[in-house]
């Protein structure tokens, strides 16, 4: 988990800036905000002048009619007030709540186009981190901050004139002493804010150490190192609680401070005032509605301080932001074809020619002239010691790293010539590690397709039979398959995968065999799938099982990223040369 660092930015307004395009759709409401913003400000300053109307005309009044205007004035000034701060803070909420959601579509539909090549760099929790955190920092501050810094810098000119205007001598006077508030408390405010950060950043190490270690219970129950990880959660919330409790006293002591001292400030002066007011200088009138605008004086410095950390923490946050959406995909749709590649009854042909590849993170080729030809309907098994390149193979074939040198073509054509999407569309994959998605069976197989009818879900599990075990769960396809598929066996798991690619129907379909073994009749199911899965399909193995080697139509044989043998399993079992060796020790199923 990233921690949030609050960091003065020099292009720290440049930064914001960049994030006035998530402003253009919402002109008018902003124009509307800004008025309601201005209304309640004014009002404000309403307030203090008719409060000096109603003590020295309306509790002096000669008149019934003096008395209800003075109060159907500050009546009528106050409705101004809340309908002004109401409409305000609706506003600045809305535009709030509408500019950080679209910021998170935007992050979150640049970050799910992205290549490998940035998973490589980027933790997915650092992304997280930032859809969360980041985009409430930016909400705090199109939603709370700016409005505030506006409101207080109008109330703080509005308040400052208005104080001279009403006394000039009081207004120099409570300017020394009100410093003497405000100074101590800003400083003291700072520290504060400093400390509920390292708190909120203790709180979230816990929590980052919780959720990496309940996703590994079964790991820890069978190591039995429940008491230790207990005891390094408890000291995580340990340190959570004193830093918890060390903010507590100072923002106590800030409490403290900023009464006591705003109290006597404000004391101070309307001991001098009552001499004032008695040697008649000003009225009563006056003297309260200047301390009113004292108040509104000394709410407005704090409150601008306040928003000045939230700024400089929001433009942080947008400069991570930012640079999450500037990042560009190194794999790019290029199409210079127009049309796709055409695909008949028994899939596609598939070229790879002189294949060189080193990963961007990796100085040392993993493939190297690397060269086949598979005919549309063949299946093709690669085999390989651990680390030879085959993932890294249908890696390049899917198109998520492009070549170093040499070129892959699907019926002739370059796919880097293709739209991404369409090429994609043309391949199916059933990897080792299967994915499925805390949802029910029947989306989980719907996944290949999304717009697929049910009717057309249930052939496709019927076909990968998987339609048996779903239809005696306790709900049928609507069995919500848990967290991962952790109520599937592994077979299952398989037969959920290969019904999600038949109903995806790819020309090519690339399967990655799991190593691991299955039960006798388990095995038997997957292989019936799978058979059904490779029927009319070019397809490429990535070889695990003798019984698949040995209906392959050809075996490339990868060791250290080169092919170094091809041929069917009779013919390399005779060179006895790599192949043989390794048949001898990684089938599963002999
Ligand atoms: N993202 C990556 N960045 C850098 N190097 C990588 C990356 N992925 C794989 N490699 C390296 O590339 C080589 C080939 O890996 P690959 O996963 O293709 O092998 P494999 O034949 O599929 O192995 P296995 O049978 O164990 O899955 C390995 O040496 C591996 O360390």
């Amino acid at each position: 988990m990233t921690k949030q660092k609050s960091r003065t930015n020099p292009r720290g307004f440049r930064t914001l800036a960049a994030l006035t395009p998530f402003l253009k759709p919402y002109k008018k409401q902003f124009v509307l905000a800004i008025f309601s913003l201005v209304l309640a400000a004014s009002a404000t300053l309403a307030v203090p002048f008719s409060f000096r109307q109603i003590i020295d005309l309306g509790f002096n009044a000669n008149s019934g009619s003096q008395i209800n205007t003075t109060f159907l004035t500050l009546f009528a000034v106050a409705c101004l007030v809340a309908l002004g701060t109401s409409l305000r803070f609706y506003m600045v909420s809305w535009l709030g709540e509408k500019i950080t959601t679209d910021i998170r579509s935007a992050v979150y539909s640049h970050v799910i186009k992205q290549s490998p090549e940035f998973f490589e760099v980027t933790h997915s929790g650092e992304i997280l981190s930032r859809l969360n955190t980041d985009t409430v920092l930016i909400q705090t501050l199109i939603g709370t901050s700016v409005s505030m810094a506006i409101r207080n810098m109008l109330l703080l000119a509005g308040g400052l004139v208005m104080m001279f205007i009403t006394s000039p001598k009081l207004s120099v006077l409570i300017f020394a002493t009100l410093l003497m508030t405000i100074i101590p408390t800003v400083i003291m405010g700072r520290r504060v804010r400093k400390l509920s950060r390292n708190s909120q950043d203790k709180i979230a190490d816990a929590s980052a150490l919780a959720s990496e270690k309940l996703n590994a219970i079964p790991t820890i129950q069978s190591f039995t190192n429940e008491e230790i990880e207990i005891n390094r959660f408890n000291q995580s919330i340990q340190t959570a609680l004193v830093a918890a409790i060390t903010r507590t006293q100072a923002r106590s002591l800030l409490t403290f401070v900023a009464i006591l001292f705003g109290f006597t400030s404000i004391i101070l002066v309307l001991w001098l005032g009552a001499y004032a007011v008695m040697d008649n200088q000003i009225t009563a009138g006056e003297l309260s509605q200047f301390i009113l605008y004292a108040v509104i004086v000394a709410g407005a410095i704090a409150g601008i301080s306040e928003v000045v950390g939230d700024t400089q923490r929001a433009i942080g946050a947008s400069d991570r932001l930012l640079e999450l959406l500037n990042v560009q995909s190194s794999i790019q749709t290029v199409a210079v074809v127009e049309s796709i590649p055409e695909v008949n009854a028994n899939g596609i042909g598939v070229t790879v020619d002189n294949l060189r590849f080193q990963y961007p993170s990796n100085q040392n080729p993993v493939l190297s002239d690397v060269s086949f030809e598979i005919k549309p309907g063949e299946r093709i098994a690669v085999v390989g010691p651990s680390g030879a390149g085959k993932t890294t193979l249908f890696q390049l074939l899917q198109r998520f790293y492009d070549p170093t040198s040499g070129k892959i073509l699907f019926n002739g054509i370059n796919i880097k010539d293709l739209e991404l999407e369409a090429l994609r569309k043309m391949i199916g994959v059933v990897p080792q590690d299967i994915v499925i998605f805390s949802d029910n069976a029947m989306e989980n197989i719907r996944f290949g397709k999304m717009d697929a009818t049910d009717e057309e879900v249930f052939a496709a599990a019927r076909l990968a039979i998987a339609d048996e075990f779903i239809s005696k769960l306790p709900e049928g396809y609507q069995s919500f398959l848990g967290d991962r598929g952790i109520r599937l066996s592994g077979g299952q798991k398989q037969r959920i995968a290969i019904a999600r690619v038949l109903l995806k129907n790819p020309a090519l379909l690339l399967l990655d065999e799991a190593t691991s073994a299955l039960d006798a009749e388990s095995e038997l199911l997957v292989q019936r799938a799978l058979e059904a899965a490779m029927d009319h399909r070019t397809t490429i193995v990535i070889a695990h099982r003798l019984s698949t080697v040995k209906q392959a139509d050809k075996i490339l044989v990868l060791e250290n990223g080169r092919i170094i043998e091809t041929g069917t399993h009779s013919d390399l079992i005779l060179r006895s040369g790599l192949y043989a060796r390794l048949a001898k020790l990684q089938f599963t199923d002999q």
